[in-house]
């Protein structure tokens, strides 16, 4: 009988260790043969059993998971690239698109998987998405992305929201920038026809709920995803890092990790 060797575990290191997602995929790493571990890090001074510096998790790690801030998740990526040898799961959201151009140009010299969000349903309600958009015609549809999070989130619209919005975009080949209309108030006017609005709810512990609307006067089209549990994006980036861990140097995103890129 041919003997397979099992392979070493994926050594990961999780940045904002202290934080929800940081804790999160920790405990999913837990008593695990195919991924370890070796370095938790967290915001320079801040004291906590275990900690360590960037540096040694750097040292330390194939993979860094990184889901801090976007100041946190740039400064990541440009030591890591000048470094060498490991590669980046990063899920900060709330990126400017100076920040996000920063850490995809780590992408020039290491692996660096970036995504507003990790799991599988949502990969899949973006293709959805561009579909339903390039099928209905902005004259009859209106497009609208909801999004709903806990009341500790500090970035709106989500990082998921904005890909849902650009993915509707594309699919109607325009640029989210020039139809996006990311909050309402006041004496609006009535819609304009192709803009992509964006409504927010903070509140409680909603982990997560998406849903883009395609309004038209005879009928609704609603796509939506609701995260249960946020060990599901711990989940998603585990497999990302598993992915990644001595991958080529590249941007990638979890379109890539799922082979959904069409
Ligand atoms: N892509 C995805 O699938 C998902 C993305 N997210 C995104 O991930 C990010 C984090 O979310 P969440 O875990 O809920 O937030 P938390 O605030 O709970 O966690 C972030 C952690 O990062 C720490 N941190 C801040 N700066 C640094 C630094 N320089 N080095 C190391 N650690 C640092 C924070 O410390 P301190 O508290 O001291 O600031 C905190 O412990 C958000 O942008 C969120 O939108 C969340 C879920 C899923
Ligand atoms: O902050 C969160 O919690 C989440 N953030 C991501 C986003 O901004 O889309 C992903 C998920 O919805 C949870």
């Amino acid at each position: 009988m041919t003997q397979t060797a099992a392979s070493a575990p994926v050594k990961i290191a999780v940045a904002g260790a202290l934080g929800r997602m940081g804790q999160a995929v920790a405990k999913l790493c837990e008593g695990r043969d195919d991924v370890v571990v070796v370095a938790r890090y967290e915001r320079p001074g801040v004291d906590g059993e275990g900690l360590v510096s960037i540096d040694e998790a750097l040292a330390l790690a194939d993979v860094v998971i990184d889901f801090t801030t976007p100041e946190a998740s740039v400064a990541l990526a440009e030591k890591a690239a000048g470094r060498g040898g490991v590669a980046l799961v990063i899920g900060s959201t709330g990126l400017s698109p100076d920040q996000a151009r920063r850490i995809d140009q780590a992408g020039e010299r290491i692996a660096v998987v970036r995504a507003g969000n990790f799991s599988l349903g949502v990969n899949l309600l973006i293709g959805l998405t561009r579909q339903a958009a390039a099928a209905l015609d902005p004259r009859d549809f209106d497009i609208e992305v909801f999004e709903a999070h806990h009341r500790r989130k500090v970035d709106a619209p989500s990082g998921t929201a904005l890909m849902l919005g650009e993915a509707a975009a594309e699919g109607r080949c325009v640029n989210l920038a020039d139809v996006q209309v990311p909050a309402r108030h006041g004496l609006t006017g009535p819609r304009t026809e192709g803009e992509i609005g964006f409504s927010v709810v903070r509140g409680g512990d909603i982990i997560g709920e998406h849903s883009v609307v395609f309004a038209g006067d005879e009928e609704i089209l609603t796509l939506s995803h609701s995260a249960r549990d946020r060990s599901l994006f711990a989940r998603g980036a585990v497999v990302a890092a598993k992915w990644a861990a001595g991958k080529g140097a590249g941007a990638y995103d979890m379109q890539d990790v799922l082979g959904m890129r069409g």
